[in-house]
C-alpha cells in the first residue's frame, strides 16, 4: 500500500466518507485530489465528522490546559502537531509537506533581503505573520521548552496554510480567523478561484460539487477571493490566471498628498486602499484620489458624491494615472533587476519573487496599454 491508500483507510476508520475521489501528486502543486470517474454537480465528495478534526474540541487536555486560556487556536494546534508522535495519526502526518517544501515558497522562511523586496501588500501579511508567530513562541516555548523552534515554526506554517474555517458556539468568542479545524483529507484540496462547495456543521465538514467533472480533472477548493499577494505571503504560491489579482496603489498615490488633500480624502473615507485590476483602470477610490489631483474641488465633490463626471475630467485623471504607472514600471524593472543581483536564499525563492513583480508589471503596462487607446 502506497502512502495515498494509508491515509484513505485511516480517514475511512476514522469515520470519514469518500466518494470519487482519488489522491494524486500534481506538478507544481504538491498532492491533490482528482476525480476518480466522472462526476455529476450536486454529489458528496468527502464528509469528514468532527471528531476526525483538529480544532479547539479535539486539542488532547494534557496540552490545552498548560498553555493560557486566552492563546490563540492557531498557536493550541501548532503546539499538538509539534508535540504529536504518536502512531495513530501518523498517516495523516506523513502527508504532511516537509519544512523544505515550505521553503521555496513561504516567504516567513525567506531571508530578510527577498522579504524586503516583496510587494507592499505581501509584505504587510508578513510582517503581522512574524508578529503572531513571536507572540505563540514566547508563550509555547516556555511551557514547553522541548519543542525546538524549527519544529514549532513548521507546525504552525501547517496550521497556517491547511486549515479551514470552523466555528461552533463555543469557539464564537475567538477572533474571525482564529476559528480554525485541520482536516485529513480535506486539507489537501489546492485552490482555484472558484471551486467545490463547502459547508459545515457542528457534526461535520461536507464538500460538495459545484458542476460535472471529467475522470482525472482536479478538483479544487477556493481558498477565497484572494489577490496573489496574498497567496504568496499566506500560502506560497501565484495563479497564472488569478480573476481576484489586484496590483496596489497606494504607494504611488499616498505620498503625493499634502495635508489638505489627505484630510479631504480621510473625512470621506477614501483614503488609501487604492488598487488596479484587469478590468478597471484604478478601482473607484482610486478614481476619487486621482480626481483631487486635477480637478476643481466641486468636480471632486461631485464625484465623490453623487459619481457625476465629465469628459474632461476622466481624461485628466487618465492622463495622470499614465505618468504615475509609467514611473511605477520604472520602479518594478528596478526591484527585478535588483532580484536578479541577488545572491541569497534559494533560486527558487528569487523566480516566485521575480514571477509575482512580473504579474505586477503585465497588469500595470496593460493598462497603459487600455488607457493609451
Ligand atoms: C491545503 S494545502 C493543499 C494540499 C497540498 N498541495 C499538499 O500537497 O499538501 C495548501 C498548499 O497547497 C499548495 N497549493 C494549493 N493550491 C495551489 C495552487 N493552485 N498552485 C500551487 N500550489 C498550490 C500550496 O503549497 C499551499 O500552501
Amino acid at each position: 500500500m502506497n502512502t495515498h491508500d494509508d491515509l484513505l483507510h485511516w480517514a475511512l476508520a476514522k469515520g470519514v466518507q469518500s466518494n470519487g475521489i482519488l489522491l494524486q501528486a500534481i506538478c507544481g502543486r504538491g498532492v491533490g485530489i482528482v476525480a476518480a470517474r466522472p462526476l455529476e454537480a450536486g454529489e458528496v465528495l468527502l464528509t469528514v465528522p468532527a471528531e476526525a478534526f483538529r480544532t479547539l474540541h479535539t486539542v488532547p487536555k494534557h496540552i490545552s490546559r498548560k498553555l493560557p486560556r486566552d492563546i490563540s487556536l492557531h498557536a493550541l494546534l501548532a503546539t499538538w502537531l509539534a508535540l504529536d508522535n504518536r502512531s495513530d495519526f501518523a498517516p495523516w502526518n506523513t502527508m504532511f509537506p516537509t519544512l523544505p517544501d515550505f521553503e521555496a515558497g513561504t516567504p516567513l522562511l525567506w531571508p530578510e533581503e527577498l522579504q524586503d523586496l516583496l510587494p507592499k501588500p505581501a509584505k504587510d501579511i508578513l510582517r503581522k505573520q512574524q508578529f503572531k508567530f513571536q507572540r505563540d513562541w514566547d508563550i509555547v516555548s516556555k511551557t514547553f521548552p522541548d519543542i525546538s523552534r524549527e519544529k514549532y515554526l513548521y507546525s504552525w506554517l501547517l496550521v497556517n496554510s491547511r486549515s479551514f474555517y470552523y466555528t461552533t458556539p463555543r469557539m464564537e468568542k475567538l477572533p474571525h480567523d482564529d476559528r480554525l479545524a485541520l482536516m485529513p483529507l480535506a486539507d489537501l484540496f489546492n485552490h482555484a478561484d472558484s471551486g467545490i462547495e463547502t459547508s459545515f456543521s457542528r457534526q461535520s465538514y461536507t464538500f460538495t460539487t459545484d458542476r460535472a467533472y471529467r475522470e482525472g480533472e482536479e478538483i479544487h477548493v477556493s481558498y477565497g477571493g484572494h489577490s496573489n499577494d496574498f497567496l504568496l505571503a499566506e500560502y506560497g504560491f501565484v495563479l497564472a490566471e488569478n480573476q481576484f489579482d489586484a496590483v496596489y496603489l497606494d504607494e504611488l498615490i499616498l505620498p503625493r498628498l499634502n495635508k489638505e488633500q489627505e484630510d479631504a480624502l480621510k473625512d470621506k473615507a477614501f483614503l488609501g486602499n487604492y488598487t488596479l485590476d484587469r478590468e478597471t483602470p484604478g478601482c473607484f477610490r482610486t478614481q476619487v484620489a486621482l480626481r483631487i489631483f486635477c480637478c476643481t474641488r466641486k468636480e471632486w465633490e461631485r464625484f465623490t458624491d453623487a459619481e457625476v463626471d465629465s469628459e474632461r475630467s476622466q481624461r485628466r485623471v487618465n492622463v495622470l494615472l499614465v505618468q504615475l504607472l509609467g514611473r511605477f514600471v520604472g520602479e518594478i524593472h528596478q526591484t527585478l533587476g535588483e532580484i536578479e543581483k541577488l545572491n541569497v536564499g534559494l533560486e527558487c525563492q528569487r523566480k516566485l519573487l521575480a514571477q509575482r513583480w512580473k504579474q505586477i508589471e503585465t497588469m500595470v503596462t496593460q493598462t497603459l496599454k487600455r488607457l493609451s487607446n
